[in-house]
Parts: structure tokens; C-alpha cells; sequence
């Protein structure tokens, strides 16, 4: 026998009915009662988990993850040779719509009936190519509208939709589909069930449903009667009252809506059937059956079957009742035909057209008790049915019943034709139910639950992915991190000893230079052996006072010179220096970090034109005055209007020479800052000559300190033997002194010069307490120490950047790896999950 009801490719859980129904001639009415049961409460709960499973995708996609939507095109296929297995494999090539770009090849397998993963193909083995190639791999349900236009293409689409704009579309679709389960589940979850009763007129119709009822209520006539529709309920739906409700035209009724009925008591139903002749109207009739749900139809415990006893077909109503026939309400239409007259012409044109619309049909042949020929009525009968519904013919055993339900009202007789008959039509009811409401929400959560598992196989995917590029990046970027974490200390410590030894370097190199120098002009020689400066040569005892000059300034510039190449020596160590910063950051700095592409000009050192004044301090401007770099502000010693000056003193150093030829030679000790500031002793005085006097002029003692000074010298030899002897003898001497003095002046003035430079420089920062030499020390180490800081603190800040940098790099893959780890076990359990509904529930049916 074939399976009834239900196309070739039903499985479970229709398909247990089915069985049921197939399997033996005598129906079970409580195993299809409770097949169904099980199935409406299954798909209850799969509703319910899938409800559950939707609300945490868009939660998921709300707070932790933008859900991608994937598209899967046909991958192009490499041709295989003939004899090679046939691959029925779905490889499909997997983009997404905010990426149409990038393509991920993948294999969609067929897991359970129309149930799919998505794995990427590397993961693909050849045993696992055997997948049925109806496998879907378009969405069904969650398929997101994103067309445009009619010019539109999916690229065109990307500049307009955002990853996160096509999260918040596949959001509203999910709320859409949330409102469609609960739908599903109140259809689920009714549990009411509509049979039409029509046929011939007179046909039994009445007669079949007070049968079905164990009671006569609907009104019984020899002559055609029925005009208005009667559904039939169970009182339990009217609070266990028996009544009539007479719908009041125009109204949509509603059983807790006084206005929308009028009540009437049972007993007149005949009456108000009679009176409403000519109108095709609808009573709610309520009654109240006693017998146990088993056996009731009414009251059967499973579903709220409603019968319907519609008018006769053969008035002007037949369209009316093709048309209630067609409803989507009615589950089933039970025909009643009189095994008397078989079918007239309007049954078999209502026949023809209901078998289209339901497939199945239910036919009673009433009357049948009267019928001689049996058999032979029951073959004209069948034969009829056989073309005007094949199904129903097909099913015959089950849908077409020979009963006489007039027998049937009989009280306390057995009617064991009218009882399978019963159970027959319960079972189809509950069967068509199934097909009718349960079938399309199984196929709907199916479907629903197999985009679920696209998304999560697809999202699963991208999610890897961006796992393995955050765990590549920071296989590259961590390493880097904690070279630079352990190099930071050497680095900052090298960085320091750099600065430190530069700016000591340059600090002793200068004081080095520069006390030579000094040492040098002391003595009266240049203080650099330079070809750009040199002493002139004597021109004898007129030009003396230019003499002098001359060699003061070739001493200071000398000097000048000296404290050039004390800078230049600077320069060579901050080079030096800004080179050896240059290796560390090579060391130090990763690879991709930008390197300072400033070239270190060691001319441009020295050259600041400082501003005084503002905020510097006296020393400072000091310094700049005095800084005689070539290249400072061009004011060297040799420059200074100051430093010119030429005295008395510079040709005959009366003090040194005194102490150079009585005292013990320390004359040099005693060339202190303060010489010049001394007055000029008596000794001295006395000691100098008239030519001399002559030669100085008035440049610098007057006559009045020269006669106070031979006074005071006279006061000296106060004694009589003294004073005797004394005039010869210092004219003598005096002459003696001067005569050498004026041989020696070739000799003597660059030394004097040099002396009094020396004296005069080492005073120039006698306000400030420092000396010339720690002043341009000072000065050149200070120069050099902030020219290596500045380099230092560039290394120093492209290194702190750069490990900030990849600290913040690791630390946003970190978040990527531990978000795609995440993303990657909550859509592998989502897909679980899903299958775990799927198969709880027994879903994919095809039926
Ligand atoms: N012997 C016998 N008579 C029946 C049977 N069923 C109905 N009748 C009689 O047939 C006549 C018509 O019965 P109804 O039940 O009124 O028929 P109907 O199809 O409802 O009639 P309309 O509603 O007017 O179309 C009545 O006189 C019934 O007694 C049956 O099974 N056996």
C-alpha cells in the first residue's frame, strides 16, 4: 500500500504517521494521537531553542562580534579526467558581502537531511567528497535582500555597506524571523481543526454528523433543508454550555463577544435552521460529549475538531461551499454521497475541483445498508472516485467508508463499519493537521536552523582566519616587544654613558687645549703653532708701542685660535658620539621604525646666536661675549676693542722683572688677576728710566705719581750714609737696568705681552668666578652634551614610540586572537546546537 497522504521522500516524524496509516487497515487512533502529540511538543521545544538561539545571535552580533554574511558562488571546478570519481562535492567559493573581494574556497557538506557545514577546503579530505549535491548552500530564511537597484551590483554595494550596516540588516531580519517562530508557535500550539461535511443534497449530511455526534441535534428532513453552515463545537470552548450562537451578519464573531452572536438553546435549532431558509448563514453550535476523549471526536484530547455541516450542493450554494471548502482552515472535507444516487453532476464538479485543492478527500457513501449489490455499488462507486480524485482512490481503504449512519444513531447496537470509519477520520484529521499546521514550521525551522549553520560555518572561518593573522602578526611583533622591553635599559644606559663621556671628552680635551695655550702665551709664544697667526718681527725701539700691540693681538688671536680647535676637537667627539647614538638605534630600533634621516652638521655647533637678556643669565651673556669661536659671533679676543689696549705695563713689566732678578723667580706665581689692579710699587717706579718715561709719555703715570714715588723712595733711605751712597748707586743701577731693559725689549715684550694677555684673560670672568679656561669649557661641553642629548632623546623617543607602538599592536591582536578564539567556539556551538534542534526534533522532513 503506498504511504498514504504523504509524497515517496517523507521521513520521520510524518512518515511515522504515514505508517501508521500504511501499515495496517485498522487504524490506531491513540499511537497516531500520540505520534502527533509528540511531534507538536517536539516542535514546541525546537521553536523554543531556536527562539533561544536567535536572541544570542543578535546578542553575540550586537556586543561581540559583527556577524559577517557570506555569499557562496560555484568555485570553479577543475576538470577531472573521465575515469576519475565523480566529485559531487559542493565546493563553493565563500565572500562576503562587505568583501566580495576576498575569496575563501570551502566544501558545504551535507551532514543530515538538508542540514550543511562550511569548512574551509584545506580541512577537506577526497573520502568525504561523496556529499549529495542538493546540499543547499543559500540562505533560505535569513537571505538578506541587498539589491538595490537594477544596476546595482554586489561591488557597488560594498562602498554603501559597511560591515557592520549589513550586521544591523541580517539583525532585522532575525527580529523578523523571531516574529515568524512565535507565529509558527501559536499555529503549533492551536489546537483547532476544521471538517467540512458537505455533499448531495439530502445526501445524509445531517443525518452523518449527529452519527459522528451519538445524538440528533442538527435537524433531519426528508426534504432538502439545510441551507446555513453549522459548525459543530465542543462546549468545553463555550465554558461547557450547550448553545447556539447566531452569528450576526457582519460581524466577526468572537465567542467572549456578546455583540458579535445571538444566543438561542439547542432545542430550537430546528426552528432557526427553518427560519433562515434563504440565508446562507453560520451557527456555532456547542455541545457537550460525554464519552471519553477516545472515543469522542469532538473531545478527543488532541486537537478541537469543529464539524461543519454545510448546505446540500445541488442549490445555488455550491459555490459557497467551494469556496468555505478552499479555506485554509478547513483541514479536511468529509463528502457525503447517498450510495443511492452515486454523484450527481455538482458533486463531481465539486469533487473535481476540491481534489485539486486538498489532494485528499474523505468520502462517505451513506445509505448503504439499503444498497442490494452491495459490491457492485461499492465498485460504481470507486470507480467514480478513481477519476474524479486519484488520491482519495489511492487511500481508498482509508478515505472512502460505506456506512449507513441512520444505523449508526441507533441506540446500543454495534456499528463496527460506522467505528472504522471514526477512527479513520480522526487519524486523517490528526494526520492532515500535521501536514497542514506542523509540517510547514518543521520545514521552517529547518530552514531557519540551516542558514543559522551557514553563518556559523562562514563566520566560523573568518573568525579562524583572523586568528591565524593575529597569531602571525604577533609571532612577528611580540618577539620584537620583548627585544625592545630587555634592550630598553642597555639602551637608556648606553645612551647616558654616550652623552656623559662626550661631554667629559670634550670637557678635558678643551681644558687641555686651552691650558697649553694659555701656558704657551704665558710665555710668550702663540698659543697654537698655526700658519694663520704669527708674531711680528721687531721693529725696533721706535715702533715698540705697535710692536707691542701687534703682538698682543697675534697672541689673542692665538688664543682665539686655541679655543677654535677646541671646538673643533668637540665637533670630532660629538660626531663621533652622534655616530655611535646612530649604531645604537640601528641596534635598538626594529626594523620598520623610521630612522632619523637629520645629518649631524658639526659646523652648525657653536654657532647659536644667543639672545641676551631675556631670561639669560649674566654668566651667559658673558660667555657670549667672550666665546671667541671664529664662527660665534665673530667677537674674538683678538676682536675685543678692550683687549687692545696697550700700557705701559706691556712694555716693561716693572713688578715681573723685579722679582725676576731679587725675588725668587715665582714672579709668575705672583702674575695674578690682580696684578694690574696693584698701584705701581715705589721700587718700580724709581726703577724706571727717563727714556722710558719719555716713550710711555703720559700714557700712563703722571709726573705727580713719579715725584710722590721719589719722595717715598727717599723716605726709604732715611740715614745720612745712606742717602750718601745711594744717588751714584741707583743712578748706576737705574742706568744699568734701563740700558738692558731697552736690549731686552724684543725678547721681553711678546713675554710681558704674553704675561698680561694671559693675566688679563684669566680675569676676563673674574665677575663670574670662572676662568677663561672653564669657561669655554663649560661652554664646549655644554655644547657638546646638548648636541648628544638631542640626538639621544630622538633615539629615545622613536624607541619609547615604536615599543608603544607594538605594545599597543600586541596588545590589539592580543584582543583580535582572543575575540576570534572566542567568536570561533561560540559559532562552532551554535552550529552544534543547531543540529542538536534539528535532530531532537527530527526536522528535514521533504514532506
Ligand atoms: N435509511 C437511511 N436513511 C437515511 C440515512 N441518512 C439519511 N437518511 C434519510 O435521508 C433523509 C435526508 O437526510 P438528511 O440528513 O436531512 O440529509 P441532508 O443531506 O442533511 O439533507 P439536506 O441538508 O437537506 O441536504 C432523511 O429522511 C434521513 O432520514 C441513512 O444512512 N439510511
Amino acid at each position: 500500500m503506498a504511504q498514504a497522504y504523504f509524497p515517496s521522500k517523507v521521513t520521520s516524524p510524518n512518515k511515522e504517521l504515514a505508517n501508521l496509516l500504511s501499515g495496517e487497515r485498522q487504524l490506531k487512533v491513540e499511537d497516531v494521537q500520540e505520534a502527533y502529540v509528540e511531534q507538536k511538543d517536539r516542535l514546541v521545544n525546537a521553536i523554543d531553542a531556536t527562539k533561544s538561539i536567535m536572541l544570542d545571535i543578535q546578542t553575540f552580533n550586537k556586543d561581540e562580534w559583527i556577524i559577517r554574511y557570506p555569499q557562496y558562488k560555484e568555485a570553479i571546478e577543475t576538470v577531472s579526467p573521465p575515469s576519475a570519481p565523480r566529485r559531487k562535492s559542493l565546493r563553493r567559493s565563500l565572500t562576503f558581502v562587505d568583501d566580495p573581494v576576498t575569496e575563501t574556497e570551502v566544501v558545504v557538506r551535507k551532514k543530515m537531511q538538508r542540514s550543511v557545514t562550511v569548512s574551509p577546503i584545506s580541512e577537506h579530505t577526497e573520502e568525504e567528497e561523496e556529499t549529495d549535491e542538493d546540499a543547499s548552500s543559500d540562505f533560505n530564511v535569513l537571505r538578506l535582500d541587498l539589491k538595490l537597484g537594477p544596476n546595482s551590483t554586489v561591488t557597488s554595494l560594498v562602498s554603501q555597506l559597511e560591515k557592520s550596516s549589513i550586521a544591523n540588516l541580517l539583525d532585522e531580519r532575525i527580529n523578523a524571523s523571531l516574529n515568524h517562530v512565535d507565529k509558527l508557535r501559536l499555529r503549533v500550539e492551536d489546537t483547532s481543526s476544521k471538517v467540512l461535511v458537505t455533499g448531495d443534497l439530502n445526501a445524509g449530511k445531517s443525518t452523518f454528523v449527529n452519527a459522528l455526534l451519538r445524538r440528533e441535534v442538527m435537524p433531519v428532513d426528508q426534504q432538502p433543508c439545510t441551507t446555513a453552515f453549522c459548525e459543530v463545537h465542543d462546549a468545553a470552548e463555550n465554558k461547557g454550555v450547550e448553545e447556539v450562537h447566531i452569528i450576526s451578519q457582519g460581524h466577526s464573531y468572537d465567542v467572549n463577544d456578546e455583540s458579535s452572536f445571538t444566543r438561542a438553546s439547542i432545542s430550537d435549532l430546528e426552528d432557526i435552521v427553518g427560519e433562515n431558509e434563504d440565508n446562507e448563514r453560520i451557527f456555532k453550535l456547542y455541545l457537550a460529549d460525554t464519552r471519553t476523549p477516545s472515543e469522542s471526536l469532538l473531545n478527543n484530547g488532541v486537537v478541537d475538531i469543529s464539524l461543519i455541516d454545510a448546505p446540500g450542493l445541488n442549490r445555488d450554494s455550491l459555490k459557497t461551499t467551494a469556496l468555505f471548502a478552499r479555506q485554509e482552515e478547513i483541514d479536511v472535507v468529509v463528502f457525503v454521497v447517498s450510495a443511492e444516487n452515486h454523484f450527481t453532476l455538482s458533486a463531481r464538479e465539486f469533487l473535481v475541483n476540491a481534489s485539486k485543492e486538498k489532494a485528499y478527500l474523505f468520502i462517505v457513501v451513506n445509505k448503504f445498508e439499503q444498497i442490494k449489490n452491495k459490491e457492485k455499488c461499492r465498485r460504481l462507486v470507486l470507480d467514480q472516485i478513481k477519476q474524479l480524485s486519484p488520491r482519495t482512490y489511492e487511500n481508498a481503504d482509508d478515505l472512502v467508508h460505506f456506512v449507513d449512519s441512520a444505523a449508526a444513531l441507533q441506540p446500543y447496537t454495534a456499528n463496527p463499519t460506522f467505528d472504522d470509519l471514526e477512527s479513520s477520520l480522526r487519524s486523517f484529521v490528526l494526520v492532515k493537521r500535521s501536514k497542514s499546521k506542523l509540517h510547514p514550521v518543521s520545514t521552517y525551522l529547518n530552514n531557519l536552523l540551516t542558514d543559522v549553520e551557514l553563518l556559523a560555518g562562514a563566520n566560523s572561518i573568518v573568525a579562524n582566519t583572523e586568528l591565524e593573522q593575529a597569531k602571525e602578526s604577533l609571532a612577528q611583533v611580540k618577539p620584537v616587544l620583548e627585544r625592545m622591553k630587555n634592550g630598553q635599559e642597555s639602551l637608556e644606559e648606553s645612551l647616558e654613558t654616550l652623552e656623559e663621556e662626550g661631554a667629559s671628552g670634550a670637557s678635558s680635551r678643551s681644558k687641555l687645549i686651552l691650558a697649553q695655550a694659555l701656558e704657551r702665551v704665558g710665555q710668550g709664544k702663540l698659543g697654537i703653532d698655526n700658519s694663520l697667526v704669527s708674531l711680528p718681527s721687531y721693529p725696533g725701539i721706535f715702533g715698540v708701542w705697535n710692536f707691542a700691540r701687534d703682538v698682543r693681538k697675534a697672541l689673542l688671536a692665538s688664543l682665539d685660535t686655541a679655543v677654535k680647535l677646541a671646538e673643533d676637537e668637540a665637533r670630532m667627539i660629538t660626531s663621533a658620539g652622534v655616530d655611535r647614538i646612530k649604531d645604537l638605534g640601528e641596534h635598538h630600533l626594529p626594523a620598520s621604525v623610521d630612522r632619523n634621516r637629520r645629518v649631524f652638521m658639526p659646523e652648525a655647533m657653536f654657532s647659536t646666536v644667543r639672545k641676551a637678556g631675556k631670561g639669560s643669565t649674566k654668566n651667559r651673556r658673558s660667555l657670549t661675549v667672550v666665546a671667541g669661536g671664529v664662527h660665534g659671533l665673530g667677537i674674538g679676543l683678538a676682536q675685543r676693542p678692550d683687549m687692545q689696549e696697550i700700557t705701559f705695563f706691556d712694555l716693561f713689566d716693572v713688578q715681573h722683572q723685579f722679582w725676576l732678578h731679587f725675588g725668587d723667580g715665582q714672579s709668575d706665581k705672583a702674575t695674578t688677576a690682580d696684578e694690574e689692579s696693584a698701584a705701581p710699587t715705589a721700587l718700580g717706579l724709581a726703577s724706571v728710566g727717563v727714556g722710558a718715561l719719555t716713550m710711555v709719555g703720559g700714557q700712563a703715570i703722571g709726573a705727580k705719581g713719579l715725584i710722590e714715588g721719589i719722595i717715598r723712595v727717599s723716605d726709604l733711605f732715611g740715614n745720612e750714609t745712606v742717602r750718601k751712597w745711594a744717588a751714584p748707586v741707583l743712578g748706576a743701577v737705574t742706568i744699568g737696568m734701563t740700558a738692558y731693559l731697552v736690549l731686552e725689549l724684543p725678547n721681553s715684550i711678546p713675554k710681558t705681552v704674553g704675561r698680561r694677555v694671559r693675566a688679563s684673560v684669566l680675569r676676563l670672568h673674574g665677575d663670574d668666578d670662572i676662568s677663561f679656561i672653564d669657561a669655554h669649557t663649560f661652554r664646549i661641553s655644554r655644547e657638546t652634551r646638548k648636541v648628544l642629548r638631542l640626538a639621544s632623546w630622538d633615539l629615545r623617543g622613536r624607541f619609547n614610540g615604536a615599543m608603544e607602538e607594538r605594545g599597543k599592536e600586541v596588545q590589539a591582536k592580543e584582543e583580535i586572537a582572543k575575540r576570534a578564539t572566542r567568536a570561533m567556539e561560540w559559532f562552532g556551538e551554535l552550529g552544534r546546537k543547531s543540529e542538536e534542534i534539528r535532530v531532537n526534533a527530527r526536522l528535514g522532513s521533504d514532506a
